[in-house]
């Protein structure tokens, strides 16, 4: 075959230099919506973002950073970290786990993949349309992504599908649940107890509420105070002599059905890991496990999934790297695989250790973040400044994760105090930026504390039954700032107003400019221009 002639080297921009440190900070969950008491950027003091916004309007924009734009299904999906920060670093637009999942369940490839037929051989002489004679659900619920109090209408809807698998001879059941935060899905390795409650209900049927049906289960434990969707304890459904129904036992396929990375890799070590010291699992059944899809591609965890995940190569930071630009990733560990793993495409570890350094700063964990809100924003943004002051770095990279996280609290009050708190980071970084003589990039990754309220369509606050407004716990399908400027940005520069609807992967270009370098003919459009020499 002949050569494609690929190189990795960027050619060099024709106008922009070379050798600027380039600070790109990463606002999570911080969009941009009309000024109202909901919108807790707005209600904070944020003095840093406001002189971004309003001191230099040419060199800050809005870009999308929900549905298409960032390879989701369609526009009414809102943005989240992975394909936001997916985006950010590859510089392109790709389809993505939750498009390619239903692809292939609307294509019914999934039932013909080497996943679906490695757990198809546990399945005894099926009854059901693919195979399976007997289904137990875990459930998680969430709250997070969905209105708090969802859950109740959702295991209604699951109650009643089971049921009718019931009808036609299968024995289908709820069989433990919890909410997401508390039960299973943990990040980064934050808190292996998340992890561990999971396994002690879904796995060892072991946990400290017992009832007879989920529904029962969720309304119950939602009537505690201060309960709420995402921090469910863990509960497993009984029979009537008092027995889990549905442990994972030898000889029983798994099947993890969530197309999140960051939230199923901890989980898919203790299923597929032999050797695993994390928490102590008690019993290991010989099971068939396979993930929705492939969550790290590196580690090939899990080594068996149902649908192909986005092979996201060529990202940003390797050509970067590969043309010699130093780089420095920080945030704190619920969001460090964020300019990390996420960044690189999904794929963990360093790209060139010899050039890079990445610092996990340890999050507060065993704590809902409206507790302390500020988080460890003051930290992370005093490494990007060390980094920058030592001159041994081209790109400092940071992630605040303030406007996230303190966002899915749904409290108000604690999320004006992170705002706050990031916008007060974002300074000192910006501080240091100026005293190197850099660059500096300032985005977010999709919205959260810009808009805390449920709405109708003509954008007015949904009550609920008490009169009390519906808080909104999710993100946003708002779009996103990006502001540049520094005194080592080109005075030139603007940003250019012929691309119609910029997004997030639009933004990898950009920092490659920065640089000094031309993107990849393949990359989406720079967003700036030079206007002159
Ligand atoms: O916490 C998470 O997993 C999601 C929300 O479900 O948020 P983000 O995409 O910001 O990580
Ligand atoms: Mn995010
Ligand atoms: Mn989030």
């Amino acid at each position: 075959m002949a050569s494609s002639g690929f190189s990795w080297t960027l050619p060099d921009h024709p106008k922009l230099p070379k050798g600027k440190p380039v600070a790109v900070v990463v606002l999570d969950g911080w969009g941009e919506a009309n000024a109202d008491q909901y919108n807790c950027i707005h209600v904070a003091q944020t003095p840093v973002m406001d002189s971004l916004k309003n001191g230099a309007p040419e060199k800050w924009r809005l870009v999308k950073a929900h549905g298409t734009a960032v390879g989701l299904p369609s526009d009414d999906d809102m943005g989240n970290s992975e394909v936001g920060h997916n985006a950010l670093g590859a510089g392109r637009i790709f389809a993505q786990g939750a498009k390619l999942v239903d692809r292939a369940l609307a294509s019914g490839k999934i039932y013909e993949g080497d996943g679906f037929n490695y757990i198809k051989e546990s399945f005894e002489n099926g009854a059901s349309e693919r195979g399976a004679k007997r289904i137990r659900v875990h459930i998680l619920t969430d709250g997070r992504d969905v209105l708090d109090g969802s859950s109740v209408g959702f295991v209604e809807t699951l109650e009643s599908d089971l049921s009718q698998l019931r009808e036609k001879g299968i024995d289908a059941q709820i069989a433990s649940g919890g909410g997401r935060m508390y039960v299973t899905m943990d990040r980064y390795e934050n808190d292996w107890d998340v992890v561990k409650r999971g396994w002690d209900a879904q796995v060892l049927g072991e946990a400290p509420h017992k009832f007879k049906s989920a529904l029962e289960a969720v309304k119950t434990l939602r009537a505690e105070p201060n309960a709420n969707d995402q921090y469910l304890p863990p509960f497993v459904i009984v029979d009537d002599s008092g027995k889990a129904v549905g442990p994972v036992l030898d000889g029983d396929a798994v099947v993890t059905i969530n197309f999140r990375a960051d939230r199923m890799v901890m989980l898919a070590k203790a299923l597929e890991y032999a050797d695993f010291d994390k928490f102590d699992r008690v019993r290991v059944p010989k099971i068939r496990y396979v993930g929705m899809l492939q969550y790290d591609g590196e580690l090939k965890l899990p080594s068996r999934y149902l649908v192909s995940p986005p092979e996201i190569e060529r990202t940003s930071g390797e050509y970067l790297v590969k043309n010699g630009i130093r780089t420095f990733a920080c945030s704190e560990t619920v969001k460090f695989g964020h300019v990390t793993f996420f960044w690189n495409g999904n794929r963990s570890g360093y790209l060139d250790e010899t050039k890079e350094e990445y610092v996990e700063i340890p999050s507060d964990s065993g704590i809902t973040f409206n507790v302390a809100p500020k988080m460890k924003a003051l930290e992370i943004a005093e490494k990007a400044r060390d980094a920058l002051l030592s001159g041994k770095f081209d790109q400092v990279r940071v992630n605040l994760p303030n406007g996230d996280m303190v966002g899915h609290t749904g409290d108000i009050e604690a999320t004006v105090v992170a705002c706050k708190a990031a916008d007060e980071a974002v300074k000192i970084i910006l501080d240091a930026v100026e005293q190197v003589g850099g660059i500096y990039l300032v985005t977010a990754d999709h919205g959260n504390a810009e808009d805390m309220v449920k709405r109708n369509k003509a954008g007015k606050p949904l009550l609920d039954k008490s009169g009390g407004i519906q808080i909104l716990t999710s993100h946003t399908l708002l779009p996103v700032p990006v502001a540049i400027g520094g005194p080592g940005l080109h005075p030139g520069v603007k940003f250019r107003n012929d691309i119609q609807t910029p997004g997030l992967a639009n933004v990898a270009a950009t920092v490659m400019n920065l640089h000094g370098f031309e993107a990849p003919a393949d990359y989406e459009p720079t967003l700036i221009e030079v206007a002159h020499n």
